[in-house]
């Protein structure tokens, strides 16, 4: 961080050891540090209820101050109604990069600018963020610990948020994250790992959560031809790639391979059927580089564990009717074209695509079902 910023920082708490530890890590070094922690649901979360009481315990010791800001309409409106939604139009949205983007960092910049009269906000993410002179642009870089890496999810982030952003976190391993945290004495140095997306953590599981504002439907499960092989009771209890609890006995092992929610129907095929060349990425972020006007060669992630896979980037060209010889192509800022170099199994509408080259976050976007 710059000097001249070097007075305020707000850290997001979420009342586990990584935000505990970022915090304790900037007061050390002399920041003032003030907490904050977004009120995101009601009831039991890892955030909302003990996470909360965490965040003030942890604010206390380390002799700071703690602010709770209610989002929860904002959190049910971006992030609850628009996963119920997805999934009941059977695609299965990523809601880890929306709430990046416009629970956490979007609000609690807002609320440090506006209130706390900051301009800098920290979280206990794992990746990093380099300002490159050359091209003006704020980078977001993987984590040194590639196992705790989180750049996936924050592929989203626009050029403000990264500019106002710190990650205290991003050059250290998890081990020495906890040996920091233990070594301030800090209530959180052994808290468990949370290893679900809060939503699930807080409802048991994704079915629980969506059981509550989706009713059973029942449902035939057919093959390529239309034939029906079974039956489903709601096509947001499925998701592409899907093997289990399909409750087909068949010769080969079948996978969810289409979910056609006007016809109520879940579509199955072989492992083969459930693997593509390519797909298209909506909403696409262009982190790192400006947006390309032509194809680039990248490495792409289309889940989060998943490894990176060389493909070839393709910006989709809004050209109208081609045989206008005056027309020059727009470039349609917000799709693109994936060209894996192999084909892939299982990918998911509403997950998020995210390209990299090496450690570098070129850009990402959310895989569009196809038509
Ligand atoms: N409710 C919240 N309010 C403020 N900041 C939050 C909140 N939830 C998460 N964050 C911030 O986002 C970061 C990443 O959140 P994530 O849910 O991935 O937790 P995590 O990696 O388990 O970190 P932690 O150990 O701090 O909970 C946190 O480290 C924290 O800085």
């Amino acid at each position: 961080m710059d000097s001249l910023s070097k007075k305020k920082v707000v850290v997001g708490l979420s009342g586990g050891v990584d935000s505990s530890t970022a915090a304790a890590i900037l007061h050390h070094q002399g920041y003032e540090v003030i907490g904050l922690t977004l009120w995101l649901m009601k009831g039991k979360g890892q955030c909302c209820s003990e996470g909360m009481i965490d965040a003030a315990y942890i604010c206390e010791q380390i002799g700071i101050p703690h602010h709770v800001v209610d989002i929860r309409e904002v959190f049910q409106t971006n992030i609850i109604d628009y996963l119920v939604a997805g999934y009941s139009a059977g695609i299965t949205p990523l809601p880890c990069s929306q709430c990046n983007k416009t629970v956490k960092f979007g609000p609690m910049l807002q609320y440090a600018q506006e209130n706390l009269g900051s301009d800098r906000i920290a979280t206990g993410h794992y990746a990093r963020i380099r300002y490159d002179e050359a091209t003006e642009r704020y980078q977001l870089l993987r984590a040194v610990d590639r196992n705790k890496d989180q750049s996936y999810f924050l592929y989203d982030l626009s050029q403000d948020l990264l500019a106002g952003s710190v990650f205290p976190l991003g050059e250290l391993s998890k081990n020495e994250t906890r040996s920091i945290a233990a070594k301030y004495e800090l209530k959180t140095a052994d808290k468990p790992e949370s290893q679900d997306l809060c939503l699930v953590e807080s409802n048991g599981s994704m079915r629980a959560f969506l059981d509550k504002y989706l009713a059973p439907k029942k449902g035939d499960i057919v093959d390529t031809t239309g034939k029906v092989l079974g039956q489903h009771d709601g096509v947001h209890h499925y998701t592409i790639g899907q093997r289990k609890g399909l409750g087909i006995a068949a010769a080969e092992p079948l996978y969810v391979i289409g979910l056609d929610a006007v016809n109520n129907r879940v579509i199955v095929g072989d492992r083969h059927n459930a693997t593509e060349p390519e797909c298209t990425v909506e909403r696409v972020n262009w982190v790192s580089i400006p947006q390309p006007s032509a194809p680039i060669r990248a490495e792409v992630q289309i889940r989060y564990r998943s490894s990176p896979v060389p493909v070839t980037i393709i910006p989709l060209e809004n050209c109208g009717v081609s045989n206008n010889a005056e027309q020059v192509p727009n470039i349609e800022s917000s799709r693109v074209r994936v060209v894996f170099d192999e084909p892939q199994f299982s990918i998911t509408p509403g997950q998020a695509a995210v390209w990299y080259d090496g450690e570098k976050v070129l850009g990402g976007g959310i895989i569009q079902r196809n038509s």
